[in-house]
């Protein structure tokens, strides 16, 4: 697909397909085309060349209530009406739907509760009367309201301070987990890609460098300009996304004083050896049980491996 903005091209030739139910992170530096290539999916861009099929189809071939009901948009912070309740907010979609006053408040409800929000508390408040990751949190819940297989998500969490952003999250992941929505999510935080993503495609002028799953991409960056955007981050990164029960060794004579379960990743037990000072940490199974060790010179060689 090709978009250009008079002769200057925003998006060169780029081509990606996302598998249903997966999360796709759209990351890079800022200009790269990333918010451009996601508008093409809600034809709030129209390419210049080339088509963007949803489930198969050619999305000009959808109409208004079509778009709406098969794809959920959320944006950065903005986007709340606001005059409008957040109740009212919620029921955007559905009301453009034409769903009867019956069905779409309890749906708003619902997913008020769905996103952490208590109904009784936060229904009738308008949106000057929120924070900034209560606001997210209904961006979401409207955007989800409609129960839209597809969700594009532009910077939804860019907003909001380093604690709030990492629980939504987290919050947002579990969520994910339930509802395994078709996910497009612009980003341009590499551990916030690396956290949620099952693929991320890394973003370079118009066009996409790399794309692959998490690991992958921070273990074999294809080009120079993958391994600059990774940086010094990447191994750091790698030990997050690897689980700690393939670095398992036999328990020595002495068992480790400081321990950490087996279902940790690598990152933590990294962390927890390097907060502690030693060179080795007790790995437990579920009941407690020391079962092994990992020593620090096995996790710095799986942060450093390349295959
Ligand atoms: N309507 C427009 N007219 C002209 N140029 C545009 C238009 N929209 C976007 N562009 C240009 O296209 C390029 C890609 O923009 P886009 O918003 O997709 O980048 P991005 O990767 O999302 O950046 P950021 O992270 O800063 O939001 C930029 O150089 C931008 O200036």
């Amino acid at each position: 697909m090709v978009k250009r903005y008079d002769r200057f091209e925003a998006l060169k030739g780029v081509s990606l397909e996302v598998t249903a139910g997966q999360l796709v992170a759209l990351l890079g530096p800022s200009g790269c085309g990333k918010t451009t290539l996601l508008r093409t999916v809600n034809r709030l861009v129209e390419p210049s060349e080339g088509t963007v099929y949803l489930g198969g189809r050619d999305v000009r071939g959808l109409d208004e209530v079509e778009l709406r009901r098969g794809i959920g948009y959320v944006i950065q912070s903005i986007g709340l009406f606001p005059h409008m309740t957040v109740l009212e907010n919620v029921m955007v979609v559905p009301r453009l739907l034409g769903w009867n006053k019956t069905r779409r408040e309890p749906r708003a409800r619902e997913m008020l509760a769905l996103v952490g929000l208590e109904p009784a508390l936060y229904a009738h408040r308008y949106p000057r009367q929120l924070s900034g990751g209560q606001a997210q949190r209904v961006g979401l819940a409207r955007a989800l309201a409609a129960d839209p297989p597809v969700l594009l998500m532009d910077e939804p969490f860019a907003a909001v301070d380093p604690p709030t952003r990492e629980r939504l999250q987290d919050e947002f992941l579990r969520l994910q987990a339930e509802l395994q929505k078709t996910v497009l999510f612009v980003t341009h935080d590499l551990e916030e890609a690396v956290k949620l993503a099952d693929r991320i495609g890394l973003m370079n002028m118009g066009q996409i460098e790399q794309y692959d799953p998490p690991s992958e991409l921070l273990g074999h960056p294809k080009t120079e300009f993958v391994r600059g955007f990774l940086g010094p981050a990447r191994t750091l990164l790698r030990l997050s996304r690897l689980p700690l029960e393939g670095l398992i060794e036999p328990l020595g004579p002495r068992s480790p004083a400081v321990q950490i379960p087996q279902t940790a990743m690598a990152r933590e037990a990294f962390s927890s050896l390097l907060a502690h000072g030693g060179r080795e940490l007790g790995v437990t199974d579920g009941n407690g049980q020391v079962i092994g060790v990992v020593r620090l010179e096995t996790l710095l060689q799986a942060a450093s491996e390349e295959g």
